[in-house]
């Protein structure tokens, strides 16, 4: 993942035009007319959405890490961020995903900024997802760049493709985690994460 991100986006990628066309194609299976004045910017929009919701194939993980500080006085406790708001989509409906994201970390020598910690959640969120990927690809990013004593990852988060279709199944949420290194090995040291972020091993929580 450092020198290479296989999510990369595809150098065949289609035009605008092309995008649009296939947001008017979209608007007239699902029974409406393209060319009607409400609908005649419609696939501009899209477009300029499409460019904003999957807007993070474009940004590296690395070069969102990589500003650490040093100066810290020996601090080696744990760094938890918790209640990181994101919004993502489903790759297998396009459908929203919205959530939080709980992470923390135990520092070796160096500390990052904490926007970075909210900026990788978000770099990651802005592609199409499922939640375990997403969780590990957060956690793996975070190992990788700081190697830290560990890593811990957990996402809630409601699935617009099980509340608004489908099973329509609203107030149901997925969780998901992810621990390496210290919160991997050590069940005191999860405990204490789970504990700060109000997550007590509740029932259904998928591990990746
Ligand atoms: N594990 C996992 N599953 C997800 C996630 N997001 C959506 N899904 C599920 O992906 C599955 C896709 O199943 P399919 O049977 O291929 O699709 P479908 O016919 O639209 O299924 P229904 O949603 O049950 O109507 C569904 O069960 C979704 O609930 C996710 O982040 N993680
Ligand atoms: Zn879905």
């Amino acid at each position: 993942m450092t020198t290479e991100d296989p999510q990369a986006p595809p150098s065949d990628r289609p035009t605008q035009s092309e995008a649009e066309a296939a947001v008017r194609t979209l608007i007239r299976w699902a029974g409406d007319d393209p060319a009607r004045e409400g609908l005649l910017d419609t696939p501009s929009r899209v477009a300029r959405s499409f460019a904003e919701f999957f807007g993070g194939y474009e940004l590296d993980p690395v070069g969102v890490l990589q500003r650490t500080f040093e100066e810290v006085e020996g601090y080696d406790e744990m760094v938890v961020l918790r209640d990181i708001r994101f919004e993502s989509h489903c790759e297998h409906h396009l459908a929203p995903i919205i959530g939080k994201a709980h992470v923390a970390y135990l520092p070796r020598t160096r500390v990052v900024g904490i926007s970075k910690l909210a900026r990788v959640v978000d770099l990651y969120a802005r592609r199409l997802q499922i939640q375990e990927k997403m969780t590990a690809q957060i956690a793996n990013a975070i190992e990788e760049v700081l190697q830290p004593h560990g890593v811990a990852v957990v996402i809630e988060a409601s699935h617009q493709c099980m509340t608004t279709r489908g099973v329509h199944k609203p107030g149901t949420s997925l969780v998901t985690s992810r621990m390496l290194g210290a919160f991997r090995a050590d069940a005191a040291t999860r405990r204490e994460f789970l504990a700060f972020v109000g997550v007590g091993g509740a029932p259904g929580m998928t591990n990746v």
